[in-house]
């Protein structure tokens, strides 16, 4: 059971936790096999660094709670739609370091949430986020600490990327520095009319940390990467709409976006993604993450399994029941 055990977290990097544990669960046939150790195990081996690069989870923790403020907030909805909030509004929304290791506790119940299909990423008190908390930065500005948090974000962003819901950020205000990379950790963007989205790392002597640059890349294309990042420039919802950073903008006509509030407009442009049920979403999600982050012949054994996984399932069974038409 160990050597499968091992040779399967091996294969899982990629592959979301919850398809590691229900094929856990097959494989031993003993559902109490996957304890909360085992869970948390595999959630270390689907982050990108981990002990063996150095990495102290539970040390670079206690130091970020040191720098306490704010609060990351999850409401799981009914809907199947999750809203995560950064709430620091006194300080525009920056990341204080317990709220890095509040956002990781979040991406944690993110994960197991079997009804969930969507997410929306959005700040308090109508602005998205300014980056890291300036207090924070200066109290760890050593390369060292530098680093760590570093590794601390881009597990937690990249396991936030990796979730099987359907993600979007929805920008209001300003997402300045880390926020704007946060932004990236999202398989969408949406823009208030009057926001920002600004790479302002330059001005701080900084390039991006939390993973923001190489997602960047992947999502504008490496010569608009190389102007947003060189030219520190304002991606305002126009420019954003143009170089493919935003998805769509807020303010329009009543009847294209739903009308309400900013919240309501993005739970309105996300549900057209997610209409149906959460394992066939979920495995939406999941073709599409491996088509975006596998080699080709890995991504086709891998669309392989998740088909697997829906083929001959309720929905299915039930779609075929009522011979449904595509008119
Ligand atoms: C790898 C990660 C890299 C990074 O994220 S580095 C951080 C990048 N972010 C920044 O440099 C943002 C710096 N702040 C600003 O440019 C401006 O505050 C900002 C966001 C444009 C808002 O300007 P205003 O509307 O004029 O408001 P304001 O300046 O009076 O700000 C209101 C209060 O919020 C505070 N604040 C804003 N951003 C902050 C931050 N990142 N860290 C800590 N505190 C921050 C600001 O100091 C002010 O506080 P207070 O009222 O003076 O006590």
């Amino acid at each position: 059971m160990h050597i499968y055990w091992l040779k399967w977290i091996a294969q899982c990097t990629i592959t979301h936790i919850s398809d590691c544990h229900k094929q856990l669960q097959e494989s031993s046939g003993n559902v109490h096999m996957v304890d909360g150790f085992s869970l948390r195990l595999l959630q270390i081996q689907s982050s990108l660094y981990t002990s063996v690069h150095g990495f102290n989870q539970e040390e670079i923790r206690e130091k970020l709670l040191a720098f306490p403020g704010g609060s990351i907030d999850l409401l799981k909805q009914d809907s199947g739609i999750a809203v995560l909030t950064i709430n620091n509004p006194s300080r525009m929304n920056a990341f204080s370091g317990s709220m890095m290791v509040d956002l990781e506790e979040q991406v944690n119940q993110l994960e197991n949430w079997t009804e969930g299909k969507g997410l929306i990423v959005q700040g308090a008190a109508e602005t998205f986020c300014s980056g890291s908390d300036l207090n924070a930065v200066r109290a760890i500005s050593n390369p060292q600490d530098g680093m760590k948090m570093c590794m601390f974000m881009q597990n937690t962003l990249t396991r936030l990327l990796r979730l099987p819901l359907i993600s979007v950020a929805l920008v209001e205000g300003r997402a300045l520095g880390g926020g704007a990379e946060l932004t990236t950790a999202c398989d969408f963007r949406l823009m208030a009319s009057d926001s920002v989205i600004q790479f302002v790392h330059k001005h701080m002597g900084l390039v991006p940390g939390w993973g923001g640059a190489a997602r960047l890349v992947h999502i504008v294309g490496s010569q608009n990467a190389l102007k947003l990042l060189g030219g520190a420039l304002k991606v305002d919802p126009k420019l954003g709409l143009q170089i493919g950073l935003a998805d769509g903008t807020l303010g329009g006509s009543q009847a294209e976006d739903g009308g309400g509030t900013p919240l309501q407009q993005a739970e309105h442009w996300i549900s057209r993604y997610i209409k149906g049920p959460a394992p066939v979403i979920q495995a939406v999600k999941k073709v599409v993450l491996s088509g975006r982050e596998l080699s080709l012949s890995e991504a086709l054994r891998t669309e392989k399994d998740v088909f697997g996984t829906v083929w001959g399932g309720p929905a299915n069974m039930q779609a075929l029941a009522s011979k449904s038409k595509h008119k």
